[in-house]
């Protein structure tokens, strides 16, 4: 059987089994997982009664023709060279992990290898799942990985070189967005007698209707300012204020993560 392997059962691996098996994308005898500690193999096994547990990476690799590396970025070349040797050449390596490209997966596995970024909002249904397929991935293969990820959330066909820039926006950005969120929430918290809990409620619920709101409407965030900010108001001042400061701040921590995208896994 054309099995799924998913070596990793940590947040990403944990979420992929999770997404496909009760999206019914996968059915359970079609997927083994392998991971490296054994409280994760257990919450697996304990959660997916009868999904395939494997001893080794290796005999995942030769019970799977797609094998997914949801292990951090510095322990993907180790989980290649264990699992090469034992492979017949023909399967399909899916790496998640950020920051190592196509040559150099290519580079361990001379076969079909295809880079995915997905994102934590998958876990509700929610995001898009970046996908860049090497050059040996012949139509199925592509069609078959597309359609996995597209049970979870949106996919995005990108370049290479886009990669970079997308993962912050799509994969960093929830983790980046969150720590608004939490800012303004903090913020608005001190300033007031408003409790810390009730304050994350409302900011959560906010930033969820912006969204939502920008996304059904089409409207630009320019569009959106000019209709919540009445001339004169409340709302203006505190977007002015962001406008001045936020392009720096952003700035600064988009050349950190692109700085630090360059280098993880080295
Ligand atoms: N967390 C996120 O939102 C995203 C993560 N990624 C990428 O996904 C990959 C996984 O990230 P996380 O799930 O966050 O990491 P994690 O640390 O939560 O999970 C890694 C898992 O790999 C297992 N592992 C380590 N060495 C192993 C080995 N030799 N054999 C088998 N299993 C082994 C660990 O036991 C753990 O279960 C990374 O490469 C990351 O760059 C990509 C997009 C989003
Ligand atoms: O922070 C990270 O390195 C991973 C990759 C993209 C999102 N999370």
């Amino acid at each position: 059987m054309d099995c799924i392997g998913v070596i990793g059962y940590g947040h990403m691996g944990g979420m992929l089994v999770n997404g496909f098996l009760s999206s019914g994308v996968l059915g359970i005898d079609e997927v083994v997982v392998t991971s490296k500690s054994r409280e994760s193999r257990d919450a697996c096994a304990a959660a997916w009664p009868g999904i395939g547990i494997a001893r080794a990476n290796g005999e995942l690799a030769r019970r799977c023709r797609t094998i997914i590396l949801a292990v951090r970025p510095q322990e993907v070349t180790e989980v290649l060279r264990e699992i090469v040797p034992l492979m017949d050449g023909d399967e399909h390596i899916v790496s998640l992990a950020a920051g190592i490209g196509l040559a150099e997966l290519e580079g361990l596995f001379s076969g079909s290898v295809t880079r995915v970024v997905p994102t934590i909002s998958s876990t509700v249904g929610q995001g898009t799942t970046l996908i860049c397929h090497g050059r040996q991935v012949g139509m199925h293969d592509a069609l078959r990985v597309e359609g996995l990820f597209s049970s979870i959330g949106n996919v995005m066909l990108v370049e290479e070189e886009e990669l970079p820039a997308a993962t912050i926006l799509s994969s960093c950005g929830p983790g980046l967005l969150a720590a608004v969120i939490e800012e303004l929430a903090d913020a608005a918290a001190r300033a007031s007698g408003l409790s810390a809990d009730r304050a994350l409620q409302l900011a959560t619920e906010t930033a969820a209707a912006t969204a939502a709101y920008l996304r059904e409407t089409g409207e630009t965030p320019g569009d959106l300012i000019g209709r919540v900010a009445t001339g004169g108001g409340v709302t203006e001042v505190g977007v002015k204020g962001i406008r001045e400061r936020l392009p720096e701040v952003f700035d600064e921590a988009v050349a950190a993560m692109l700085e630090r995208y360059g280098a993880v896994g080295k």
